[in-house]
């Protein structure tokens, strides 16, 4: 089975505006959508697209809890959340012609109590399942939760970890794939990473901590996927941006669907490649026709490391 982990769920209220947001104007929408988000629930979401079964695991509160819940449940995706008290966060997304903006909301609480609770349904993971540690930890537990947590897998499990700056550093733990995007690594590193090559060494840093693969994904400029033994590199498939959100976690659920069907490194890279720009070129998340169509179009150039 494969379980994601949302420890901080969010509906995510995308907003299409008439035109550039304008900071002290009345911006009129002309389209919204409500989805339930956070980074696991978009990878078992998109799993769910590509016909493949995953467990929901994490925190939800008050009605936003609930609706994502039910928008799980209508989407036929199977979940095993503890509820809290308080109000799961909004998290607003707008979309102005060009430009993205996003507005993110305030978590609940999670007490000692709620944890336990979490630690205790993850005990149910056997050999050869998989975890995907996704999104930001909630300021009221230990920022270093996904590492206790792998550590505490009894299981022999491949984990995923796909979080940001300092969380990602700190939560390393013999990780199938890490995926940061271009703009954290750069970030984590205080460097601006122009060339290839600059990255690939910052990739490093990763696999010298026992990370198996680093996917390092450059929105509309493709993805590096980098391992001991090869750099891949991916182009982007042509299509119309409507909205990213979701984008990298669409990339996550690609590889992780790659990787239980028993595909190569490479196609796995281009079906991650391809659900994420599918999820780009979409209202929702990737739906497995475009996903299907995105793939074919993929060009992946490998080169030793
Ligand atoms: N503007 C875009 N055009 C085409 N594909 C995109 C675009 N933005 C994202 N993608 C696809 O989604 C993947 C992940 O996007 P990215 O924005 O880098 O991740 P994150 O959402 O984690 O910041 C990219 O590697 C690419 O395949
Ligand atoms: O665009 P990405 O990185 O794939 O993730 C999008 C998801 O992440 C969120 O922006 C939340 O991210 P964080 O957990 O890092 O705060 C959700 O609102 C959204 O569903």
């Amino acid at each position: 089975m494969i379980y994601t982990l949302t420890l901080n769920p969010a509906l995510d209220y995308d907003m299409y505006l008439e035109n550039e947001l304008e900071a002290e104007n009345l911006n009129l929408a002309k389209k919204v959508n409500y989805r339930a988000g956070g980074k696991g629930i978009n990878v078992s979401k998109v799993l769910k697209n590509l016909g493949i079964e995953s467990t929901a695991l994490g925190y939800v509160a008050g009605f936003v809890g609930d609706f994502i819940v039910e928008n799980l449940q209508k989407d036929g995706i199977k979940s095993e959340f503890v509820k809290l008290d308080g109000i799961t966060r909004i998290n607003v997304k707008v979309n102005g012609n060009d430009k993205e903006t996003e507005l993110t909301g305030v978590s609940p609480k999670i007490t000692d109590e709620k944890l336990q609770e979490l630690v205790k349904k993850m005990s149910d993971l056997k050999d050869g399942d998989i975890l995907v540690l996704s999104g930001s930890i909630p300021s009221s537990i230990s920022s270093k939760i996904y590492k206790e947590l792998s550590e505490n897998v009894k299981a022999n499990v491949e984990i995923v970890l796909d979080t940001r700056g300092n969380l990602l550093q700190d939560n390393i733990h013999n990780n199938l794939f890490v995926k940061p995007n271009i703009h954290e690594l750069r970030d984590m590193f205080g460097e601006k990473l122009k060339t290839k090559q600059e990255i690939v060494e910052k990739c490093k840093y990763f696999l010298d901590r026992g990370v198996k693969n680093v996917i390092l994904s450059r929105g509309g400029d493709g993805a590096l996927l980098v391992n001991k033994d090869f750099v891949l590199e991916a182009s982007v498939p042509k299509g119309k941006l409507i909205n990213s959100i979701g984008a990298g976690d669409s990339m996550v659920a690609g590889f992780v669907a790659g990787f239980v069907k028993g595909m190569t490194i490479e196609d796995a890279f281009k079906l991650a490649v391809a659900s994420g720009s599918a999820t780009a070129y979409s209202y929702g998340m990737a739906e497995k026709d475009l996903v299907d169509k995105l793939y074919s179009e993929i060009e992946i150039l490998k080169e030793k490391l």
